[in-house]
């Protein structure tokens, strides 16, 4: 559909061209069939006409030529003999042997073609010899023969065609008159055969209905063939001038409609034989090219004729039907412009090829913007994203339905509804066609009956809907609840006749009723009857509701409770509600209990952390949700909230597939009046948050390189530590460590591998210790060592020995073997007297001195808590290597 592709507006030149296009291709074909047509018919024919006119020519042409050598035979003959007689002295000329001879000779020689005979000037004819001497023919009506007797004629003649018998040649006379006359002969005659001679001219013509024929100068038939009776003798010149005309040049081509031989349509071509005044003139009726070309021509121009018809009838049919098509085409752009949905078309690049006025008008773009113009009101930041969707759902032939908001440029904000289906053209995909609809009002007014619907379940007044005749079929929760019926029950067959006293029917009838029709609503006090037979003051608003025609459909009732204990409720359920909504929300677990430790309410984060509902626990104890164990950890909290005081406890719980902390607090619940009515326990959720105080904790008393004790974490362990060994008076020492020749390790293989020997250390110093031993990276080549509840000094001198045997043995780290080694100092010191400046002063000594006596040793001593004097142990030497 061509149209649907195109833009807007007015019919461009493209398309009238395409309009017009049938026509002038029609018009061009046709003009060239013509063409060809005429060629054929006309220019074609006279070529083929002027050809055979040229053949006839070179024809007739031949015939003259082969015709002036017999005449010219004939008149050789005719001298000859006259030349002879002339000179030969004979009185016989008729039976002379050597003319006899002579005249054989001749008659040989032209192949028989001429007899000689002569002639006395009656015209009576003698054979050569002719021993009788009797003339054997005498020529009559032949034009020559008056001057046969005339004695100053001596050129010749020639005479008409004649035949001596019906049976015997055609002959034509020529005759000469004799310059001697003599034995009463005066003239010469030579006849040639005419038959024989046609026959020679026969050979050149062509058709049927070809004739061959001589003319003298005077226009005097001499000759024919085929024989026509009568014709040979005619003076043609006398009754057709005509002809006069055409044959006067010396040769040509002359056309007569009615030939004077046979009356038919014939084409002549003539030569003159000049020395014998004689028109050779070849006729011949129409040629086969040319009578087959007529056919052809017919054929031809029927042909034509029958496929211009038949072209016009096609582009005739095809001009209307694109026509029709042109006007379904804007039939349907008009009903796509009219739509209320916006239509487009895609490409499978997903470029938009055509989008209706609705689309346009929708997304407030102009239509040269159509292609990509959408994606200008998407967020900057997600347009490429969405591009590349949509281009994937056009390429995979995806259908999308979806809702998306657009901002158009004049800054109002729409919802709309995106709806697209592939479009396949022989199978393959050809791109998409969606629709799209503003749904923004249909949306507001979704959520807006959502919040009327949400406002009319949490109301505490009273709301029903009813048909005119009293029908109940709505009825809000608080009515409900009101009047006993349960959330879910069925209206039908209820009325609300049953809610209202009788009186208050008629009023119903015939005050508000009317009054609502009339206005369209009525406000006023009216009263209601409850189940239990209580008549209930109400504020009452009637809504009438009419459909599209204006009759009444339904009534809409909103009754307020009027007593004050329902108001009362309705302020308490108010405030409940808001509180409940406050509680649900908060991401915390909150509880409230009462003075007897049982649940009044729970929100529920806290149902969910125990797997439970309150609707399940309200009014059970504690104690049975939470289990013994916890209650007792959480008891005394709970009890002195109950007092009147806030505490807070932090509980672990470790029975959960993940461990979690909880921080409560319990708070008094106070009245109004200051009365304690029980306890309200909030516990917030702080497993995360703990675990990430450890986690920093952890990393800020840790070395990074060893994962050993860092100083400060040292500092702090060695604290607890020394607080328990005074408590129990252990025996504890602390140990000192250096590494021996770590620089040139550092110095020959690179940080890197000082770092690797580093973390090796620290691994051997871990191993030749006890788990509740402290071991600790305080910088550098610098460790230190707590030993606690030792039993003797020499504790700490084995360790020492370990420790410094343990560094002296080699390092294989990356392939090389490293040698280094350790020198340990260390103060052994009773808890009672343990200080830790001063056994940290100590160590340090004895380790200065340890490296003073030559490095892989140790040397210590002992705090002596009396006199605060150092006692020196042994020495030990270094470990061997
Ligand atoms: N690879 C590495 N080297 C460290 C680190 N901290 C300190 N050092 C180097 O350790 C060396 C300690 O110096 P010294 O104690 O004088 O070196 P030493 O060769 O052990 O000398 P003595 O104790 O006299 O035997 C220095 O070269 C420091 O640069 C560390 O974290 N990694």
């Amino acid at each position: 559909m061509p149209n649907l592709l195109a833009p807007h507006g007015k019919a461009t030149l493209r398309e009238r061209l395409l309009d017009l296009g049938p026509i002038a291709a029609l018009g061009l074909v046709l003009a060239m069939l013509w063409a060809f047509v005429s060629w054929f018919a006309w220019t074609y024919r006279d070529e083929l006409r002027r050809e055979h006119e040229r053949d006839l020519s070179s024809l007739a042409n031949a015939a003259a030529s082969q015709t002036e050598e017999v005449l010219r035979d004939a008149e050789i003959s005719l001298r000859t003999v006259d030349l002879w007689l002339r000179t030969r002295d004979t009185a016989h000329p008729l039976n002379d042997a050597s003319l006899v001879q002579m005249v054989e000779t001749l008659h040989t020689s032209t192949r028989t073609m001429i007899e000689i005979v002569l002639a006395d000037p009656a015209g009576w004819l003698y054979r050569i010899p002719s021993p009788s001497g009797q003339a054997f023919h005498q020529l009559k009506g032949q034009p020559f023969v008056a001057n046969l007797a005339q004695p100053d004629t001596n050129g010749f003649q020639l005479g008409r065609a004649f035949r001596f018998s019906p049976d015997s040649p055609l002959r034509l006379p020529m005759a000469m008159r004799l310059g001697t006359p003599r034995g009463g002969i005066s003239t010469v005659i030579v006849l040639v055969n005419l038959d024989r001679l046609q026959q020679l001219q026969s050979l050149y013509l062509r058709g049927t209905e070809g004739s061959v024929a001589m003319f003298s100068r005077e226009g005097e038939v001499l000759s024919r063939a085929p024989e026509l009776p009568g014709f040979v003798g005619q003076q043609v010149y006398e009754t057709r001038p005509d002809l006069r005309r055409a044959l006067m040049p010396q040769s040509g081509v002359f056309h007569v409609q009615d030939s004077p031989a046979d009356g038919q349509p014939r084409t002549a071509a003539f030569e003159t034989i000049t020395d014998f005044g004689v028109k050779m003139i070849l006729a011949e009726g129409e040629s086969k090219a040319l009578g087959q070309h007529r056919t052809q021509r017919l054929v031809v121009l029927a042909l034509a004729a029958i496929l211009s018809m038949a072209a016009m009838l096609t582009t005739m049919v095809l001009v209307r039907q694109h026509r029709t098509l042109r006007e379904r085409d804007a039939e349907l752009l008009a009903t796509s412009d009219a739509s209320p949905l916006g239509l487009f078309r895609a490409d499978a690049s997903g470029k938009l090829l055509w989008a209706n006025e609705t689309y346009l008008r929708l997304h407030g773009l102009a239509a040269d913007e159509v292609a990509w113009g959408w994606l200008l009101l998407m967020p900057e930041g997600g347009r490429a994203n969405a591009k590349a969707r949509w281009q994937a759902a056009c390429a995979e032939g995806k259908p999308i339905d979806m809702v998306r908001n657009i901002s158009r440029r004049d800054g109002t904000e729409l919802l709309v509804a995106l709806r697209t289906a592939p479009l396949r053209i022989n199978g393959k995909i050809a791109g998409q066609a969606g629709t799209v609809s503003d749904i923004t009002a249909q949306a507001a007014h979704e959520r807006a009956q959502r919040m009327l619907h949400a406002i009319f379940d949490m109301t505490p007044d009273y709301i029903g809907q009813m048909k005119l005749n009293g029908d109940l079929f709505y009825l809000n929760p608080a009515a409900r609840r009101r009047i006993g019926l349960a959330p879910d029950a069925s209206l039908a067959g209820m009325n609300y006749t049953r809610f209202t006293a009788h009186e208050r029917q008629e009023v119903f009838r015939q005050e508000i009723l009317p009054a609502a029709i009339a206005q369209g609503h009525w406000t006023g006090r009216t009263s209601l009857y409850a189940p239990d037979g209580t008549e209930v003051p109400v504020d009452s608003t009637a809504l009438v509701h009419r459909n599209d025609r204006g009759d009444v459909e339904a009534i809409s009732m909103v009754l307020r409770d009027l007593t004050s204990e329902t108001l009362a409720q309705r302020e308490r359920l108010r405030s409940e509600a808001i509180l409940r909504a406050v509680a649900q929300t908060a991401p915390v677990l909150i509880a409230v209990l009462d003075t007897e430790q049982r649940y009044i309410y729970f929100n529920q984060s806290y149902g969910q952390h125990f797997g439970t509902t309150i609707e399940a626990w309200r009014g059970r104890h504690i104690r049975e949700l939470i289990g013994e164990e916890q209650y007792e950890l959480s008891r005394p909290a709970i009890e002195a909230a109950l007092r009147g005081q806030h505490k807070d406890l932090e509980k672990a719980y470790s029975d959960r597939p993940e461990l979690m902390i909880l921080d409560v607090r319990y708070s008094p619940l106070r009245l109004d009046d200051g009365e304690i009515a029980g306890a309200i326990c909030i516990a917030r959720d702080v497993t995360a948050a703990r675990a990430e105080e450890a986690r920093l904790r952890h990393a800020s008393q840790t070395d990074a390189l060893t994962q050993l004790l860092n100083r400060a974490g040292f500092a702090l362990a060695a604290d607890e530590k020394l607080a328990i060994a005074r408590q129990h008076n252990h025996l504890m020492a602390l140990l000192y460590l250096d590494l021996d020749r770590f620089k040139p390790i550092n110095d020959q293989y690179g940080h890197p591998m000082g770092d690797a020997l580093l973390r090796a250390v620290a691994g051997r110093i871990r191993h030749a210790l006890r788990p509740n031993d402290l071991a600790a990276r305080l910088g550098g080549d610098e460790f230190a060592v707590l030993l606690t509840m030792l039993h003797g000094p020499e504790d700490a001198e084995m360790v020492a020995t370990k420790l410094v045997q343990a560094i002296a043995s080699p390092f294989m780290i990356e392939q090389h073997d490293l040698h280094i080694g350790c020198s340990v100092g260390f103060c052994v010191a009773w808890g009672g007297q343990a200080d830790l400046e001063r056994m940290v002063a100590e160590a340090d000594a004895k380790l200065y001195e340890a490296k003073r006596g030559g490095r892989g040793t140790w040397r210590g001593s002992q705090l002596d808590g009396t006199s605060g004097k150092d006692a020196p142990l042994n020495e030990t030497p270094a470990a061997p290597a």
